[in-house]
């Protein structure tokens, strides 16, 4: 569960923001729509404490983040929160599964090559597990890195643009997935994008 309350950001005192509350339930999905420049991706790093709000509070189960300093947040995020980024951040000297397998080190957790490569094969890139992730094209990426936020089972599933770069075949099956993954590990997921194509694909939905 996923809850924000009087969320509010300045860059400098020139770019000020007031985000709306909202929530989002275990396996519930919400699509938090705006235009470019609205502040969906600062919206969402406030979300993962990625940055810290000016004031009010980030709840995530019973935990208020806002109340957690930098080491305790870094290690919540690490176990608690899984992040699709717009651009794919891969380490590019490591193979596929070693990307995988370092979102369990980072989350202090045994590694799970069993549990990378069932994500493979059910994200369709099993036969990719060896390669470099710069040898994978941009849609496969795109499913590496929702693997790898799923690795460790996280309470929350916080997903920026996943579709922008895709073609309509590639943004129906990349949210499918999203959607399969959250509700298989009963995750909340919450998805922040300007892709209009999304609009019908989830019920609950919030604009900038
Ligand atoms: N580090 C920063 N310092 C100052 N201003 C910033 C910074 N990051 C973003 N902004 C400004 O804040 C506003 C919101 O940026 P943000 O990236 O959150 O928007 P967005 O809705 O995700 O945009 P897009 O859809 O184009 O990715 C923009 O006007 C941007 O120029």
């Amino acid at each position: 569960m996923l809850a924000t309350n009087q969320l509010t950001f300045e860059y400098g005192s020139a770019k000020k923001f007031a985000f709306p509350d909202v929530h989002c339930a275990n396996r519930e999905a919400l699509l938090i729509l705006g235009r470019s420049g609205t502040g969906k991706t600062t919206f969402l790093h406030l979300l993962a404490l990625l940055l810290r709000p000016k004031s009010g509070s980030v709840i995530i189960n019973q935990t208020d983040l806002t109340k957690l300093g930098p080491a305790e947040t870094a290690a919540f995020r690490a176990k608690h929160v899984g992040i699709v980024y717009q651009k794919p951040h891969f380490v590019s000297s490591l193979s596929v599964l070693d990307n995988l397998v370092l979102a369990n080190y980072l989350a202090d957790k045994a590694q799970d090559k069993e549990r990378a490569r069932e994500l493979a094969s059910q994200l369709g890139f099993a036969d990719h597990l060896n390669k470099k992730t710069n040898q994978l094209s941009q849609g496969e990426q795109q499913r590496v890195s929702i693997a790898r936020a799923v690795m460790n089972q996280p309470d929350i599933i916080l997903a920026d643009e996943p579709t922008s770069s895709l073609d309509d075949d590639n943004t129906d099956r990349v949210i499918k997935l999203l959607r399969e993954q959250s509700e298989q590990i009963g995750a909340s997921l919450i998805v922040v994008t300007h892709d209009q194509r999304l609009k019908d694909a989830f019920e609950n939905q919030v604009f900038l």
